[in-house]
């Protein structure tokens, strides 16, 4: 068996692009597709395959614009509040509430403000009014015969109401494309069936994979307008993959299949679709999403995504997405765009177009991008991301400030209320995100650790950051930081909360662990942190007090990067103990033996502690529903929860 077929292209976006309209333009084009009749109340984002034209005006008669009487303006000229004018009900004046039909003869409406009622048959009226004045002629707001929307409009609620208004019951639409979305691989398990194992005490396994691009995708595909047919996951076999294709081409308009792209021995997607149809191209200089494939099969466009979510996601964007506009008649709109800061260098390959997930926040008057995980199956870089910047092919880069164009995705008013935060992550963090949404504002964290944290406030990219620094020297937290590095800056240090560090040890604590001296027990095998790291400097300072010599412990010298990765090695059992939060113990199911208490603070510039941005983080933190909300993660004491510490 031969595992390598053949060699990816590398192709040019454009050039990309241009042969895979060729290869549809062979097969006969793409062309708008049929109108449908369909019911107003259904058609809501529907795009119109017609211009409407108005059946009718509106009003459809000349209607009486305010309550009071109707009445010919000419014989109202000269009343006023000091000289009345006495008018006859049923000859001269005739009672209407607003939207009547105005009486023959009338042209216009005294308000009931400005009308006395003398007797059963005579009023005082107090105003004079012009002809047409209080009157709503007909065809005042739309007049028969004309255009009330265009072809090619994508129907708003406001639209729909016009048009029935204008006499319609039902509107002609264009058929939404239907495209078939088929996810391939034998390790896809769908969300379903992964939750029903579960729940039988049969999780999914090592090398199972929750199928969830097809949810990506499909949505997608309804937001751009088109109507998708998630089909269930083709397990890796060319014959099976090939049937499914050929069943979906009857019925579809587009193709789509979900991974199976790239050079792997289980890699059928471009010999099935070269069977059914041409392969026009097979790798794009694109990263992320660089396997894809473009062609066309059984006569219609078909594309076959790389698997990574993040790879799939952008390669439905760049590809699909204009397929889809075009059989709706349309032009895909370009995504608004902003000049930005980019808070971090950004190496890039040269001869690849990069697309990269940003964050956004506005930092004294600045908007800062933040670029996010880059790797293309971090789903939650797409979860995350508030923008999109493209490093062309020609470019190596950025550095760190430059100014780079990013594509929105998310609301600009969104982004202007984002509060950013850099620094150590935290679980407490992660839970105030939640509460200041209920006050208007977003919290945006990127975690670059407690120093990157305060170097960005150096450099302004953020308003504040979350900090947990040990001085080895004298055991406080922060504060002798902040003098060092910030000098110049007024800094508000606001304490967070405590969270204990412990043990993370095996369920049962079979070693019975209880002390810090104890990792120097023969026989016990430790995974440290790395160097640098707050739980590192919490040890190292530990050790020094008790006065425990690290070469006595057991792997001291094996270091991990994160608390989770310390907890799968405890897990794993490649080692019986290990430093860290109770969190991570509790995600892996280990047991958690509480030896330290340290302090999360928030690192804050006075200039942002006091601005309207941030008020209502400076409120929650008061709040009893914060602070219990993060006692209730366990290992954390909030006692001194919005205390400003000195610095
Ligand atoms: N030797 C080479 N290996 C790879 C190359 C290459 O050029 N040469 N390209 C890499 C790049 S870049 C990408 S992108 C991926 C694309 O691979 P495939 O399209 O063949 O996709 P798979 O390998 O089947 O899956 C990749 C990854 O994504 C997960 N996945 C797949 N489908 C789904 C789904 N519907 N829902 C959720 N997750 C999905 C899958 O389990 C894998 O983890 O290839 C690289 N390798
Ligand atoms: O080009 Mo692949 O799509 O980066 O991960």
């Amino acid at each position: 068996m031969s595992r390598r077929r053949y060699y990816l292209e590398d192709r040019a976006l454009d050039d990309a692009v241009a042969r895979f309209e060729a290869a549809i333009e062979r097969v006969g084009g793409l062309h708008p597709l049929d109108g449908e009749t369909v019911p107003l109340a259904e058609a809501r984002d529907r795009v119109t395959a017609a211009p409407v034209w108005a059946a009718r005006s509106v009003p459809h008669y000349h209607a009486a614009a305010m309550d009071g009487i109707a009445v010919r303006a000419a014989t109202t000229a000269g009343a006023t509040e000091s000289s009345p004018l006495t008018l006859a009900l049923g000859e001269q004046a005739v009672w209407v509430d607003t939207g009547d039909p105005m009486p023959p003869g009338a042209d216009a409406v005294v308000m009931a403000e400005h009308v006395q009622v003398l007797d059963d048959t005579t009023v005082a009226i107090t105003a004079a009014v012009a002809p047409w004045q209080h009157v709503r002629p007909m065809g005042e707001d739309i007049v028969a015969t004309e255009l009330v929307v265009p072809e090619g409009v994508r129907l708003r609620p406001v639209d729909l109401g016009a048009i029935a208004a204008a006499g319609h019951a039902t509107v002609s639409v264009r058929r939404r494309p239907r495209v078939a979305i088929i996810p391939t691989g034998t390790e896809l398990v769908t969300p379903e069936a992964a939750a029903e194992r579960e729940a039988i005490g049969h999780p999914v396994r090592a090398g199972e994979i929750i199928e969830f691009n097809s949810l990506i995708l499909s949505g997608m595909v309804e937001e751009w307008g088109g109507l998708p047919t998630r089909l269930p996951p083709v397990p890796d076999r060319q014959d099976l993959l090939r049937a499914v294709i050929v069943s979906a081409i009857d019925h579809h308009d587009v193709i789509v299949v979900n991974a199976g792209s790239s050079a792997g021995a289980e890699d059928y997607t471009a010999t099935v679709l070269a069977e059914l149809g041409e392969v026009a191209v097979h790798g794009v200089a694109i990263r992320p999403g660089h396997p894809v494939i473009l062609g066309v099969a059984g006569g219609k466009p078909a594309l076959g995504l790389p698997g990574y979510p993040v790879s799939a996601a952008l390669t439905a964007e760049l590809f699909l997405r204009p397929l889809l506009y075009r059989l709706l008649g349309l032009t895909p709109p370009p995504r608004p765009e902003v000049t930005a800061t980019i808070s971090r260098k950004l190496l890039s390959p040269l001869g690849e177009d990069e697309f990269v997930r940003v964050t956004l926040g506005r930092v004294d008057g600045r908007l800062i991008a933040t670029p996010l995980a880059r790797g293309a199956g971090v789903v939650m870089s797409l979860v995350r991301a508030d923008g999109r910047a493209r490093i062309p092919r020609f470019s190596e880069g950025l550095h760190a400030g430059a100014e780079v164009t990013v594509e929105l995705l998310r609301d600009q008013a969104e982004i202007e209320s984002t509060i950013v935060v850099i620094g150590s992550h935290d679980l407490a963090l992660d839970l105030l995100a939640s509460h200041v949404r209920r006050a208007g504002r977003r919290l945006s964290s990127a975690n670059v650790g407690s120093l990157g944290g305060l170097m960005a406030l150096k450099r302004r990219d953020a308003h504040l950051a979350g900090v947990h620094l040990l001085d080895e020297e004298t055991g406080e937290y922060n504060a002798s930081y902040i003098r060092r590095l910030l000098p110049d800056e007024e800094i508000v240090l606001v304490h967070l909360a405590y969270r204990e560090q412990g043990f993370l040890v095996a369920p049962g604590n079979p070693l019975g662990l209880s002390r810090l001296r104890d990792l120097a027990r023969p026989g016990v095998r430790f995974v440290n942190r790395q160097r640098g790291s707050g739980t590192r400097m919490l040890l190292d300072y530990q050790l020094r007090l008790e006065g425990i010599d690290p070469s006595a412990i057991t792997g001291y010298q094996r270091e991990e990067f994160t608390h989770m990765a310390v907890a799968a090695a405890v897990q794993s059992g490649a080692a019986d103990v290990g430093l860290g939060i109770s969190a991570a113990a509790r995600a892996l199911g280990l047991a958690f033996i509480p030896l330290f208490s340290e302090r999360y603070d928030l690192a804050v510039p006075r200039r942002h502690w006091e601005s309207e941005l941030l008020a209502p983080l400076r409120q929650i933190l008061f709040e009893s529903a914060y602070r219990s909300a993060v006692e209730s993660l366990g290992g954390y004491n909030v006692d001194r929860m919005g205390e400003e510490v000195r610095v």
